[in-house]
């Protein structure tokens, strides 16, 4: 069989198909594309693959996006299935004051690094998830795998477009960032690299404080290779698939590996 996950953000629909639905599984097929381009997904990729079995996504990007992919599915006859955060699954107590208002997509990230923590052995279980996307969010994961909870702020794009859209001078190309920046270009890129590296900085320091321990550290997304330099002074791991490593985890959990259509 296979098991096909999708992780649907608002810049860009990421898909896995694997050999089942299961954390240990091989990844067969993967692919992502620009929420424009979602028309041409049937057509450029999924017509090619063998049908999946079964299917579990994760859509953060709306009810209108949502419905294209459905169509899709259909060409497969296969029955979509969308993750909604529940208080409690794979391992992972949600803390949220609505469990179910919390993203789905940071749900699964959540269930992805509880996973992960728990194979790198439990005196190193408390886990901070960051997820660089078009927002970036940093969530916490207690030692007994409770998330306490997670701050979201604006994505390199958003942070770019908010200073050139509500300023005269700051339309410039994209620069590199540095510790002195002597330029426009690369001083926004600093502002929104630091900022971003800030944040992540004290959310680790206060969850190392409040668990007494090196909380495993661990960075998914599209534009997390701009924070590679965070590395130099953090122990943070780079994860390609934290958000289908969480979606397998819960299939599994919802026994999703057979599905009829
Ligand atoms: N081909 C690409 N098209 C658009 N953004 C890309 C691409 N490759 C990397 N990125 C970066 O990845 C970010 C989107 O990451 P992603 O995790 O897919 O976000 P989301 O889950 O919010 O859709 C963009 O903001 C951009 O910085
Ligand atoms: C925080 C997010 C916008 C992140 O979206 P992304 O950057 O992955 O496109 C998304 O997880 C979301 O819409 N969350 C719902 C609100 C919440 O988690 O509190
Ligand atoms: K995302």
């Amino acid at each position: 069989m296979t098991f096909l996950v999708i992780d649907i953000g608002n810049t860009r629909l990421k898909w896995g198909l694997y050999e089942q639905a299961h954390p240990e599984s091989p990844l067969l097929h993967q692919g992502a594309v620009v929420l424009e381009d979602i028309d041409g997904l049937w057509e450029s990729a999924w017509q090619h693959l063998p049908r999946p079995e079964g299917m579990l996504g994760c859509v953060v990007a709306g009810e209108a996006i949502k419905r294209r992919v459905e169509e899709h599915l259909n060409r497969w006859g296969l029955q979509p299935r969308w993750l909604v955060a529940t208080p409690r699954a794979g391992g992972v107590n949600n803390g949220y004051d609505h469990p179910h208002r919390l993203g789905a997509d940071r749900w699964a990230a959540l269930v992805g690094a509880r996973h992960e923590a728990l194979t790198q052995g439990v005196a190193r279980a408390a886990a901070l998830v960051i997820m660089v996307g078009t927002a970036v969010t940093i969530d916490a994961l207690d030692t007994q795998g409770n998330f306490l909870g997670g701050a979201i702020m604006p994505g390199f794009g958003l942070m770019l477009r908010a200073l050139e859209t509500g300023t005269a001078g700051l339309k410039v190309p994209m620069g590199t960032a540095t510790d002195f920046p002597t330029n426009t270009s690369d001083a926004l890129t600093s502002g929104g690299t630091d900022a971003i590296a800030g944040a992540v900085d004290r959310a680790y320091r206060r969850l190392a404080r409040r668990e007494g321990c090196d909380p495993l550290l661990l960075m998914s997304g599209g534009a997390a290779p701009k924070l590679l330099s965070l590395a130099d002074e953090l122990p943070v791991r780079f994860v390609d698939h934290l958000i289908f490593l969480g979606l397998l985890v819960l299939a599994a959990e919802q026994g999703l590996g057979r599905q009829t259509s």
